[in-house]
């Protein structure tokens, strides 16, 4: 039964809440269940006194029971009071845990590939603890109401045992329909949660519609294109699409409630009728029937509320879907274990391993987009010098931002091998790999942080000042800063106080920046600078100016230069170009354009079109 499977499962989740919290958790609400044991005994006790006729010592004999009534009456208010914040703690830390592992988990995975794989994105979203539906529950909040269900087990022996005293009978009586009343709850949860589970995959396209709706960036064509009542549409049209079965689920289930109520009578109607019935024919008492009418009912609260048993449903779904996720990042290999970075997932110091790579191989190496059919790079053959300025050029599409990924080690290709000084880089540890890489993507994040933060993360550590300036000033940033209001402490965003945008050009001089903070900084510089059109929104005195400073310093660090500015790249020590997902062409412009092959034809259009813009009469002005 799943049920019973999931119990130890969500009380070994209680680990990260401390031993001394859960013991005195599991104290607290075990005393809070005996209330109704110990209430039905007091009033047996007190009515067992009561009953008979009157004496002068009944009133010294009715003081116990009273007082153990009073003391009841106290423990339940005190034990409540300090149940709630304990649980506080106790959900607070274990889903503190559960976040960091998850953030771990998947920060730490080698490549991207498993981030871009859709089942994990809904195993992602299921997991992330963080409830806003009603329906999911948190590890947290599964735990704690494990071991409060537990107490209630115990609590619930006890009052089996005090039944038992009276008339043992009763016990099958009340138990039965009490424990059939509970696991069909428990049901009724597990199926809610599977059927949230099925609509993440709709929610993740209502998010896409949700966050572009309300995003400055989107902004801008949400009211150009006038589409943010057709984008509202869209978003509760995946919503109402998804959650149709869920919601069917909670209707369906609204109209069963009296079905359990079915089982609460079955199990107390016929044991309050006998002990009635015993009680008027004289064979059984009136201190019986009132312990078995305490403690009947006390045997349904003590088996757990529904609150209980659907917070442990959705919380058993989500450690097994954790687990599932784990498994199939593991599966794509890890950086913090396999991969041999710092165990506690960070960034391996830049000191560790070899030193300085001198030859970076592409050999023979083939890659497939997982999910897809054709290769983008079939057979590659390729030598990167990291003394050398290495441009790669090639038409849309052609394979160059793969091949810088494949580069970094972000998927693994499908045949063949990268190799660094003749070692796979597969083999090595991929945070020590990348630690001799600094990296500029085409399609570079703007984190909306301070200038100083959004430089700082392009090398984990304490942050190196002197780095920080020289790399603002080999980018061009340097120019930038002057003229922000509160200079490196500027928040990089609109939406934050005292906060200023960049221009995309502004941006991508701080990404430059930021790749070479981590070749400036640290014990060991990196080997190779990779920037895959790192110039895109450049104008042409500010692009020309820092592949100035780029070839000084490429005899240091190798770099590697995407770019479809042939005017920029003429200058490279070596020009590839991608085509067909090989290298077809390799040699210097020189050689290129004598060559007459396809980089020949590419410079020749890209010149003719710079000589005739040149040329051309500005509009409205003289022909
Ligand atoms: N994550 C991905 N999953 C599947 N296919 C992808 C993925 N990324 C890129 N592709 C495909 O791989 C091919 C090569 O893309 P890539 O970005 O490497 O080209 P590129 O040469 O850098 O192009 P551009 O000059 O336009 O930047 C394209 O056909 C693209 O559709």
């Amino acid at each position: 039964m799943g049920f019973l499977r999931n119990w130890p499962l969500l009380l070994r989740a209680l680990g990260p809440a401390g031993p001394v919290l859960v013991a005195s958790l599991a104290a607290v609400r075990f005393l809070e269940r005996l209330v109704p044991a110990v209430t039905a005994l007091a009033l047996a006790a007190l009515v067992g006194v009561l009953a008979p006729p009157a004496t002068p010592g009944t009133f010294t004999a009715a003081l116990p029971p009273i007082l153990v009534l009073g003391l009841v009456v106290l423990g339940g208010h005190a034990g409540e009071a300090a149940a709630a914040p304990l649980e506080y703690l106790a959900r607070s830390r274990i889903d503190g845990a559960h976040r960091e592992r998850i953030g771990r988990a998947v920060s730490g995975s080698r490549g991207i590939a498993a981030l871009e794989d859709t089942a994990n994105q809904v195993l992602l979203r299921q997991v992330r603890a963080d409830p806003e539906h009603g329906v999911e529950s948190t590890p947290g909040s599964g735990a704690v109401a494990a071991l409060r269900w537990t107490c209630g087990l115990a609590g619930a022996v006890v009052t089996c045992a005090i039944l038992a005293r009276f008339a043992w009978w009763l016990v099958p009586v009340v138990l039965v329909p009490a424990a059939a009343h509970r696991y069909l709850r428990h049901r009724w949860s597990l199926t809610g949660a599977d059927r949230w589970r099925t609509a993440i995959r709709g929610e993740l396209h209502a998010d896409v519609w949700r966050g572009a709706s309300v995003s400055p960036s989107e902004g801008k064509d949400v009211r150009v294109f006038g589409i943010g009542d057709w984008m509202v549409d869209r978003m509760q049209g995946h919503l109402v699409e998804a959650n149709k079965p869920l919601w069917s689920h909670i209707d369906r289930t609204l109209r069963l409630q009296w079905s359990p109520l079915l089982l609460v009578l079955a199990g107390l109607v016929p044991a309050y009728l006998l002990v009635t019935h015993g009680a008027v024919s004289g064979t059984t008492t009136v201190t019986v029937q009132t312990a078995v009418l305490a403690a009947g009912w006390s045997l349904y609260q003590a088996l757990g509320g529904s609150a209980d048993l659907f917070h442990m449903a959705g919380a058993a779904r989500v450690l097994s879907s954790t687990a599932e996720l784990r498994g199939r990042l593991a599966e794509g290999g890890r950086t913090a274990t396999g991969g041999g970075g710092a165990a506690d997932g960070s960034a391996p110091p830049r000191g560790r391993g070899p030193s300085r790579v001198s030859v970076i191989r592409f050999e023979d190496v083939s890659f497939t987009y997982p999910g897809t059919d054709s290769p983008v790079l079939d057979g590659v053959d390729l030598e990167i010098r990291t003394d050398e300025l290495l441009a790669v050029v090639g038409l849309n599409g052609a394979g160059k931002s793969t091949l810088i990924k494949l580069l970094c080690g972000l998927y693994r290709p499908t045949s063949g091998r990268v190799t660094a000084d003749g070692v796979d880089v597969a083999t090595m540890a991929a945070g020590q790999w990348r630690s001799r890489l600094a990296v500029v993507f085409q399609d570079f994040n703007r984190y909306e942080l301070s200038a100083r933060e959004n430089v700082l993360l392009g090398r984990a550590g304490p942050p190196d000042r002197e780095a920080l300036d020289a790399a603002a000033e080999e980018s061009g940033f340097a120019g930038v800063l002057e003229r922000l209001p509160r200079g490196w402490d500027t928040p990089l965003s609109r939406g934050r106080a005292g906060g200023v945008d960049l221009s995309g050009g502004q941006w991508q001089q701080l990404v430059l920046a930021r790749a070479l903070y981590a070749v400036l900084g640290g014990d060991v510089p990196a080997s190779l600078l990779v920037a895959d059109e790192p110039t895109a929104h450049l104008d042409v005195r500010t692009e020309f100016a820092l592949f100035r400073r780029l070839e000084e310093r490429r005899r240091e660090t190798g770099i590697v230069l995407v770019s479809h500015r042939l005017s920029t790249v003429r200058r490279a020590d070596r020009i590839v170009l991608l085509d067909g997902g090989r290298v077809t062409e390799s040699g210097t412009h020189e050689e290129l354009v004598a060559l007459g092959g396809r980089y020949a034809r590419m410079f020749a259009v890209q010149a003719e079109r710079f000589r005739t813009d040149r040329t051309a009469p500005r509009e409205g002005g003289p022909a």
